[in-house]
């Protein structure tokens, strides 16, 4: 009996590490004609796929616009990490310069490749493309492009000016959509690649003191998902990523005269920072997913706020079908905290007033 049990196991185990090698070799040899993996659903033990994606990652050409400061250079950092070519886009050519040199201060082999544009995404759309597109002839084909290019002027809505509302629609909005359109067509051609479309929370979650950065985000969210529909089919993953509170020079500039009641709310979702959301936005786009995030409440949302996004797997799914109507009831408490903390600043503003008179 003994010798039997001892066949069987030795039986069982080659046959499972022969048909693991067979699936390997199989999708190696059929994936290895792909320059680049990203967002592939590589289905095989994890430990290979990591091997297979980051092997492929390996001089593949990546462009950050946004990647001169915060959360951009971030993920520009994590791509030079692991031997991708990156281009960082951006306005400020001293930012883009210092920026540059950290980045390339991060390559894991001599002959990466780095490039900076200078140029204003939400300005004239021609110069946009021509400026992409001729980093992508010099640097090779596009594996991924990341829109992180934006920025929060907070205030009331009475208290934001026309020019910050046009500044907030064209950085975070016609930013993305230029910058995205003019590079798309190259990438459907390829057959394959991933876009990155940096959103925030407050595209799930209209914010007091936020009211237009947060149109221009929820904005976002409907250009993702669309542009997800339009790209599916030529083998292209969408990535939505989803920030809460980083601290980033950004978030320093929009604290400055952010109301209180904004601080608070905001706080909810905690403050992270911007290494943390880069590794998690570039591990989750390396993954397929298309929602990016980080924090418990981050993670909550996505599940209370799926509606018709795309799912990435099963238990993603699982977990919205499920939650969703008991989160909803959740948000009831938050929304109730959101008052009481806008009845509170709004009191005691009326105080101060009162005293000073
Ligand atoms: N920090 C936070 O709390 C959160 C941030 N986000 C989002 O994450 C993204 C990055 O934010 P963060 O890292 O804080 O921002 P930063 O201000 O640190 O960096 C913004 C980057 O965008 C570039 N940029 C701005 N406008 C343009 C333009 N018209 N054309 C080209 N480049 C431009 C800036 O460079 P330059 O000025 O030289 O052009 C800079 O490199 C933004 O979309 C933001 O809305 C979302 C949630 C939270
Ligand atoms: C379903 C149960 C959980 C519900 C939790 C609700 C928490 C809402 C908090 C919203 C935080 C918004 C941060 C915006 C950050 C940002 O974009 C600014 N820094 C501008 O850059």
């Amino acid at each position: 009996m003994e010798h039997n049990n001892i066949m069987f196991a030795l039986i069982t185990s080659g046959v499972l590490t022969l048909s693991l090698v067979l699936v390997t070799v199989l999708k190696y040899k059929f994936i290895a004609k792909k320059k680049c993996l990203l967002g592939r659903h590589v289905i095989v033990t994890q430990i290979i796929k990591l091997y297979i994606v980051y092997w492929s990652i390996i001089f593949s050409f990546f462009q950050v616009t946004g990647g001169s400061s915060g959360i951009g250079k971030c993920i520009a950092l994590e791509a030079a990490k692991i031997g991708a070519n990156v281009t960082i886009v951006a306005r400020n050519e001293n930012r883009l310069r210092s920026a540059l040199e950290e980045i390339k201060g991060q390559c894991s082999y001599n002959d990466q490749k780095f490039n900076y544009l200078s140029v204003d995404l939400a300005g004239d759309y021609n110069m946009v493309k021509t400026t992409l597109n001729n980093a992508i002839d010099e640097m090779g084909p596009l594996c991924l492009f990341i829109n992180c290019a934006g920025m929060a002027i907070c205030g009331t809505l009475e208290d934001i000016s026309s020019n910050d509302i046009m500044k907030m629609i064209n950085t975070n909005l016609i930013s993305t959509i230029q910058a995205t359109k003019a590079i798309v067509n190259e990438m459907k051609q390829n057959g394959y690649g991933s876009i990155v479309i940096t959103s925030s929370l407050a595209s799930f979650c209209g914010i007091y003191g936020l009211s237009v950065y947060s149109a221009t985000k929820f904005a976002l969210r409907g250009f993702a998902e669309a542009l997800s529909m339009e790209t599916k089919n030529f083998g292209i993953k969408v990535t939505l990523a989803l920030p809460p509170d980083t601290d980033t020079p950004g978030y320093a500039n929009e604290s400055k005269d952010k109301p209180l009641e904004t601080l608070l709310i905001s706080e909810t979702a905690n403050l992270f920072t911007p290494e943390e959301v880069g590794r998690q936005i570039f591990q989750d786009t390396l993954d397929g997913r298309f929602f990016s995030t980080v924090g418990f409440e981050g993670h909550m949302m996505t599940i209370f706020c799926a509606g018709m996004a795309p799912y990435t797997f099963y238990l993603e799914l699982i977990c919205q079908v499920f939650c969703a109507g008991i989160l909803r009831l959740i948000t009831v408490y938050y929304q109730f905290t959101f008052d009481k903390i806008i009845k509170k600043c709004k009191l005691d503003r009326e105080h101060l007033k009162n005293n000073k008179t």
